[in-house]
């Protein structure tokens, strides 16, 4: 299988370009960048320089990825969808890791992203790439929209409850911390050390461009508030439903509800434990617990991942093999390292 990775001198890409690694049958022909494009990659990420010793970076030519079976996107916000219609049945599998192709209505994409979608025809065809809400869809995918790292963790945590009609799904809020990688590499003066170091922040409310997507895919109406955390990989989401009216759910029916909802899936694991960012360290995992408070009657869902695997390049990969027909686990893992 001949992959492309446009956008690997990136953090997403670089992860990419790890996890290939773990691929018995994929084989990396092309990985653009732009400000390294000539670089080589063992240069840029002594990390991989066992797995990659003479791969450079190239700048980006569309024709470079004709014939390709599988070609990632990693480049930030609004790029990708000037490129990949020229791709579409020249390249066997895209998957697009950036926003461009996750929201189904274009007038949701204008609205919060300050501008018209520049090939709204494609908006339709890209299958949202969540294996545990998309699966059936994905089988056989072209054209595979990445989920953003907060809406992973927001949507698997939220939706089982919203489904199950025990929550009022107008009454949600999603209070969230992600590590610095989450900004990408070119994170700038935000997110270096002597900024974040010791501090905690919020951002981006009340209109985070996150919003409509986790609204779409947790089936919910969310209030989102996201934060910065002085830590390089890591989300940590922590959800908020106020209870229907018959408040039925106690603890033990929502950490029931999980479990009966994701039994058997290779990347969830449902505790009562409370989640850490640390425990999915490098894991593909989403790990999730829940609380109901029947003083106040509200649930609280908790999500932790690594935003760079599961929220991204991770994520990717699994939705790849779903799109291919290969098994979903193959080159994953869902063990994390620790400490
Ligand atoms: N970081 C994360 O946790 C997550 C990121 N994403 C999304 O994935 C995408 C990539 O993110 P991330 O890897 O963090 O971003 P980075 O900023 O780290 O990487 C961006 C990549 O795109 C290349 N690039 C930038 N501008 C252009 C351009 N105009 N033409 C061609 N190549 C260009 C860069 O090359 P060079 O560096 O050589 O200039 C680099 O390889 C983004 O859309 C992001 O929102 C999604 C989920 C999580
Ligand atoms: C910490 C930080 O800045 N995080 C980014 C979100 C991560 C990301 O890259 O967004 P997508 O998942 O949509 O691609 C942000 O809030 O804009």
């Amino acid at each position: 299988m001949n992959v492309g990775i446009v956008g690997g001198s990136g953090f997403t890409g670089m992860e990419l370009l790890r996890l290939a690694t773990l691929q018995p049958a994929w084989s990396v022909r092309v990985v653009t960048a732009q400000q390294h494009a000539g670089q080589a990659v063992a240069d840029r990420v002594p990390s991989l320089a066992a797995a990659y010793p003479t791969l450079r970076f190239e700048a980006l030519d569309p024709g470079g990825l004709d014939g390709l079976d599988l070609v990632f996107f990693c480049l930030p916000h609004g790029q990708s969808q000037e490129v990949v219609p020229s791709l579409v049945g020249r390249v066997g599998l895209v998957v697009d890791l950036a926003a461009d192709f996750r929201l189904k209505d274009p007038a949701v994409y204008e609205a919060w992203y300050g501008g018209p979608h520049r090939a709204p025809e494609l908006l339709g065809r890209f299958v949202y790439g969540l294996p545990e809400l998309h699966r059936a869809e994905l089988a056989g995918a072209t054209l595979v929209a990445a989920p953003g790292c907060y809406p992973t963790a927001a949507a698997l945590a939220l939706r089982p409850f919203v489904d199950a009609g025990v929550v009022v799904p107008e009454d949600c809020l999603v209070d969230a911390a992600s590590g610095v990688s989450g900004a990408g590499s070119g994170g700038g003066e935000a997110t270096q050390f002597a900024t974040v170091d010791g501090t905690f922040s919020a951002y981006g409310l009340p209109r985070h461009r996150h919003t409509p997507e986790i609204e779409q895919e947790s089936g919910a109406r969310v209030l989102f508030v996201p934060h910065l955390a002085p830590m390089t990989r890591g989300i940590l989401a922590t959800c908020y439903a106020r209870l229907g009216p018959e408040r039925t759910l106690d603890t033990a029916g929502a950490l029931a509800l999980l479990a009966e909802r994701y039994r058997g899936e290779p990347f969830v694991v449902v505790d009562e434990r409370l989640p850490t960012t640390k425990a999915t360290l490098g894991s593909n995992a989403v790990h999730l617990s829940a609380r109901v408070d029947e003083r106040t009657g509200w649930l609280v869902v908790l999500a932790a991942i690594d935003n760079l695997v599961r929220g991204a390049s991770g994520q990717a990969v699994q939705a790849a093999n779903v799109a291919l027909g290969a098994p979903e686990t193959t080159g994953l893992s869902g063990v994390g390292v620790y400490p």
